[in-house]
């Protein structure tokens, strides 16, 4: 297969690592410095160092254009944030032929002070496969998702994927494309509950760090895992996904893997807000995007919206806006009124 890998973050930068072994895959830059070395190196030194590319991978920073309308597969490895504008561009170029799959795990960021009338269906704070019915309905696309560490991938580590679309033909040329020996690839058909998983889980990754940072236990972790998944799964309910994708390696396992798994971006944000840096600081300490930060308000407006109660994801939105300290925010929670489970 010929596969397009459009953003050379640390994820872009592991498939096309993994799929080069395989496939033969253009990690496309929009920096052409970074491009340039890289393809002398064979090497993301800034994003995976000393991870060294296989076999079929070329890098590239030619515009965005005809080029791509020769692949097989084209693949957005930018953030949540990037999406919008990557979609636009790629819509006139692939048209319905080329399929499309999007890494990114989040909801598009809300702009501050957007009242709860004022989000999504209307136009805030959508979902990726949302964003592309606006912004290219013909497109045939869907969202590669599941737990998954870049580092572990591009080093050939067992790890299982979902590949998630309302098409057929999307959800097949994903699996071509990614499974292998190293990576197994589900087919899945609830794109609404495996984006609804990828992106809350991220926010919960938040509270988690924050938990373990304030060295709460075991206990209060396992609690708050539990809780945000009932968060996550009520939700996606309301907004059409399937209970049963929330058991599944884009619910249940990727919420896991980023809440416990010390190589979640997210997870680092919790624990450094934990140790008092305030969120600038533990966003500038990363150096790779956290995306539960920018997507969480967005979360909270769906949810008010459809009038679900997700208290774990508020408090996350209260302690990055800073309305509340970390022990407020522990305080908040364990505070609130007894219930049925
Ligand atoms: N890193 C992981 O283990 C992992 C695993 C699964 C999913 N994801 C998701 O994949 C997405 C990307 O994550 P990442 O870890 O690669 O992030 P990263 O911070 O390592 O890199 C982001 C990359 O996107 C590029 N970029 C941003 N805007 C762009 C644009 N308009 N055009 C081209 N490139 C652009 C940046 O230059 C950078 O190379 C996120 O939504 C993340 O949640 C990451
Ligand atoms: O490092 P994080 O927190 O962005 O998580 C990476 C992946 O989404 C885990 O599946």
């Amino acid at each position: 297969m010929k596969i397009a890998v459009l953003g050379a973050g640390a994820w872009g930068t592991a498939l096309a690592i993994n799929a080069g072994a395989h496939h033969t895959v253009t990690l496309w830059a929009r920096d052409v410095p970074q491009a340039q070395a890289m393809q002398a190196e064979r090497v993301n030194t800034r994003y995976l160092p000393d991870l060294p590319f296989t076999a079929g991978v070329q890098v590239s920073s030619a515009p965005i254009g005809p080029w791509l309308a020769e692949q097989d597969l084209v693949v957005i490895g930018s953030p949540m944030s990037s999406l919008r504008g990557m979609l636009t561009q790629l819509a006139p170029i692939l048209g319905s032929s080329v399929p499309v799959a999007w890494l990114c795990k989040g909801f598009e960021a809300a702009q501050p002070g957007a009242s709860t009338a004022e989000a999504s269906p209307s136009g805030v704070g959508l979902m990726a496969h949302e964003v592309k019915a606006q912004v290219a309905p013909a497109l045939r696309g869907g969202a590669l998702s599941g737990p998954s560490f870049a580092q572990e991938v591009a080093r050939g580590m067992p790890t299982a994927l979902v590949a998630a679309s309302d098409d057929a033909a999307t959800r097949d040329a994903m699996v071509q494309a990614f499974h292998n020996n190293s990576l197994r690839v589900y087919a899945n058909d609830d794109i609404v509950g495996v984006e609804v998983g990828g992106a809350v889980k991220n926010v919960l990754a938040i509270a988690t760090g924050l938990c373990d940072g304030l060295q709460l236990g075991l206990n209060a972790r396992a609690a708050l895992i539990t809780r945000g998944l009932a968060e996550i799964t009520r939700l996606g309910v309301a907004l059409g996904a399937k209970t049963e994708t929330f058991m599944g390696l884009s619910g249940l396992g990727d919420l896991v893997l980023t809440s416990t798994g010390d190589l979640s971006r997210n997870r680092k944000v919790g624990l450094a807000l934990a140790q008092g840096m305030t969120l600038q600081q533990a966003v500038d300490s990363l150096g790779h995007v956290a995306e539960g930060v920018y997507c969480a308000r967005t979360v909270v407006q769906r949810a008010q919206h459809l009038g679900v109660d997700m208290p774990i994801a508020q408090a996350v939105v209260a302690l990055l806006d800073g309305s509340i300290t970390p022990a407020q925010a522990v305080a908040l929670l364990m505070g609130r009124g007894a219930k049925g489970e």
